[in-house]
């Protein structure tokens, strides 16, 4: 399969479906074995330039959030193909639904043992949203997994609301990818070893760039 065409195979009929209905849906195996290997080891290659995570209102806080991230570039070597995969799904949902996604945005993230993520929405309003409350900047929410094995027992799961006001246990397995609506409610529970991934945002608003 043309890597592209990983992002059409994301939005099948009935994830699609689950997305409008549910809020989210989940792929596993989502993307080729040589792409998420690639991935792994170009996050753990970039591990020195790694960051303490901002909350979503710009400051440092690590009592609500412990992971460390560093944003992928169209210049990484792996990770621009990441970031095409994210394009061609926001290309997919504007046609199928006519959302308005204009750009995506990336980042790695590694939470050590014991790092969590307490809840949160994706969609805070931005100083610049603010003034334009209607337009959530984030629609879409991604988080693709980059653990080789994982363990129930590890925990580390993502813990998300679905419109019905349903919660689900979503463990952080390899080449799992889960697409969500950013309004819903979601917390990251701290595992016993350290957990790496993307996180990707498609967005409504333009480059500030
Ligand atoms: O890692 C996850 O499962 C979710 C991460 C998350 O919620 C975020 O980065 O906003
Ligand atoms: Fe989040």
């Amino acid at each position: 399969m043309n890597p592209l065409e990983q992002a059409d195979h994301w939005l099948s009929a009935a994830n699609l479906d689950a997305l409008l209905e549910q809020g989210f849906f989940i792929v596993d195996e989502a993307c080729p074995t040589a792409l998420f290997n690639a991935l792994i080891e170009e996050s753990k290659h970039l591990q020195a330039e790694f960051q303490q995570a901002k909350i979503a209102q710009g400051g440092l806080n690590q009592a609500i959030r412990g992971d460390t991230t560093r944003w992928l570039l169209p210049t990484d070597t792996t990770g621009s193909q990441y970031l095409a995969l994210l394009e061609k799904l926001g290309n997919s949902l504007n046609q199928q639904l006519y959302s308005g996604i204009r750009r995506v945005e990336a980042h790695y993230a590694s939470y050590a043992a014991g790092d969590y993520y307490k809840l949160h929405r994706d969609t805070p309003l931005s100083s610049h949203s603010a003034k334009h409350p209607t337009q959530q900047a984030r629609v879409i929410s991604t988080v693709f997994y980059l653990n080789p094995v994982w363990h129930l027992a590890w925990h580390g799961e993502l813990h998300l609301q679905d419109h019905s006001e349903q919660w689900h246990k979503i463990l952080p397995l390899p080449n799992r990818l889960v697409v969500f609506q950013s309004n819903l409610l979601h917390e990251v529970c701290p595992a016993t070893q350290e957990r790496r991934s993307i996180a990707g945002w498609l967005r409504r608003d333009e480059s500030i760039f």
